[in-house]
């Protein structure tokens, strides 16, 4: 079946393309990645504690870049497969038992994320259309969570 519908994912994929070409997409990534974990933290303190591997403690040194960079880059990719719903379910599947791993990690975080994520992407994405945002992004994010505590 489909995640979202055929339209939501076509202009979810197209706005996602629009702030993701090869020239800006790093930068856009790794700023809008900040700003997304800054969020996330400012909603959810104790979320800070499942970072400490990644030097969370310094949210500018290249380790942490590097973790925002990974689930920034795992964004992009689920994005860019909601026209793909095999495939899509399959990463999900693989990410869901990634996470299910760390412990803290739960599906209240994962909520969390959800606000996060709509607060946080009208800021780089133009014409934001966010029943179309919402209705892909929860079905991941839900995905995701197949799981956690
Ligand atoms: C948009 C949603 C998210 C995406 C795409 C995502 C993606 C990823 C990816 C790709 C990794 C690296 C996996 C690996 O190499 O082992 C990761 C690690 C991790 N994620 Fe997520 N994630 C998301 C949301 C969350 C949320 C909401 C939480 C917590 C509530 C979380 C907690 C973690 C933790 C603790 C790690 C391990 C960090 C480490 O390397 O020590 N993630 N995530």
């Amino acid at each position: 079946g489909e995640l979202c519908s055929f339209a939501d994912s076509a202009t979810v994929i197209k706005q996602w393309q629009d702030v993701s070409s090869p020239g800006v997409a790093a930068k856009v990534k790794l700023s809008c990645g900040h700003a997304i974990f800054a969020k996330l933290f400012e909603m959810a303190p104790a979320a800070k504690g499942l970072f400490t591997r990644v030097n969370v403690a310094d949210v500018n040194s290249p380790e942490f870049n590097g973790h925002v960079m990974r689930v920034m880059g795992g964004l992009d990719v689920l994005i860019n497969y909601l026209g793909d719903t095999p495939t899509l379910e399959k990463m999900l599947d693989h990410l869901a038992k990634q996470h299910a791993v760390r412990d803290g990690v739960t599906t209240a975080g994962f909520g969390v994320m959800a606000n996060v994520l709509m607060a946080s992407m009208p800021q780089v994405v133009e014409g934001f259309n966010p029943d179309a945002w919402r209705n892909c992004l929860i079905p991941i994010l839900n995905g995701m969570s197949v799981g956690l505590p």
